[in-house]
């Protein structure tokens, strides 16, 4: 019997570039995709951790301008498409125009889980540049299957070649993966792909259950890197999907040899899952408030998971992180109360 194909999305310059604060330099951006390249990834994303025009006082700015960074990966790029990220509000038809004539042929437009109708134009307007557009659904453990089909509709209807789930806050259990795919695979007719974050040690498993209910388009980072927690780790990735019978076309070792040799060198901090990223988690916090949320404890004096038990209570969504602040300063004025009465 023929294995399935999946096609493994690379996001390691896109959501990794939260983990970094931003900080891809030109260099790294090139030997990063050039190894994607070679170890035959299908797409490879890149753009501000926030998409593109992401770079900004909200959400961080670039060390070196994103379309620089879209302009050195393109030159290395001989075999997977190269992709962008883009919000629809934080990047405008203009940085989309600039990606694509700088090399762009993806791009994932995403919205909050109900807001597929902000990115009909987007998409509409990626095709006609000839791009692949792909809807991206962010936060999904907030919507229940049948608004995720609603949604997704939009999309397919706009014209997009795939519907992207993602777990933003990598809330989602094995069963609320299962449960979103298969419904949506039983209503659409375009392809289904699914993004992890690892806040609850889930990733891999989500993602080997979204492939088992139909995704066909699975994102991955080296080594993880990514928001929060980070992402399913692609090297991992590979080789259990490899192991499980299915055809990634990924040269396993290569991919263990990008992780090792050109990602890990430039990691700020181990991906790992400590109680701030498992908080992240278990509250349903959008992964990339992580590091606005250290920052914003640091400077009131908090505990960072006493920040995000609030964000997760006030179901704060991406696009909010001007109000991670607000939060923390309101904790330290109950905490100033409390302590003087
Ligand atoms: C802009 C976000 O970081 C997109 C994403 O990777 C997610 O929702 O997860
Ligand atoms: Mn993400």
């Amino acid at each position: 019997m023929e294995k399935q194909k999946i096609n493994i999305v690379d996001t390691t310059l896109r959501d990794g570039s939260h983990a970094v604060s931003h900080s891809f330099t030109t260099k790294e951006a090139e030997d990063i995709a050039e190894g994607l390249d070679k170890i035959g990834v299908s797409i490879i994303e890149i753009s501000h951790g926030d998409g593109i025009g992401g770079s900004s006082i909200n959400y961080g700015f670039s060390k070196v301008p994103e379309m620089e960074l879209i302009k050195g990966a393109r030159k290395k790029i001989n075999n997977a498409k190269l992709g962008v990220l883009l919000l629809p509000g934080v990047g405008t038809i203009e940085d989309l125009e600039e990606a694509r004539r700088n090399g762009a042929e993806v791009v994932r437009v995403a919205t909050h889980v109900s807001e597929a109708d902000i990115g009909i134009q987007h998409i509409k307007y990626a095709k006609k540049m000839g791009m692949k557009a792909v809807g991206f659904l962010m936060m999904c453990h907030m919507g229940s299957s049948e608004l995720i089909v609603e949604q997704a509709k939009i999309f397919e209807d706009s014209g997009a070649d795939y519907i992207n789930v993602a777990d933003s806050a990598g809330h989602m259990v094995p069963d609320d993966v299962r449960e979103r795919i298969s419904l949506l695979k039983k209503s659409i007719n375009i392809p289904i792909g699914f993004h992890a974050h690892n806040n609850l040690g889930l990733a891999i498993a989500n993602s080997i259950a979204a492939v088992e209910e139909g995704a066909t388009y699975i994102d991955g980072t080296c080594r993880g890197l990514g928001a929060g927690a980070g992402n399913a780790q692609l090297e991992v990735l590979a080789a259990v999907l490899n192991r499980l019978g299915y055809d990634t076309g990924i040269d396993i070792y290569g991919a263990m040899d990008v992780a090792e040799d050109i990602v890990e060198p430039i990691m700020q901090r181990p991906q790992v899952i400590n109680t701030a990223s498992l908080m992240l988690g278990y509250a349903g916090v959008y992964s990339s408030f992580l590091l606005h949320t250290y920052r914003a404890a640091e400077k009131f004096k908090l505990n960072p998971r006493d920040i995000l038990v609030e964000l997760g209570r006030r179901k704060m969504v991406g696009g909010q992180e001007d109000m991670i602040v607000d939060v923390a300063f309101s904790l330290a004025q109950k905490k100033k109360e409390t302590a003087h009465s």
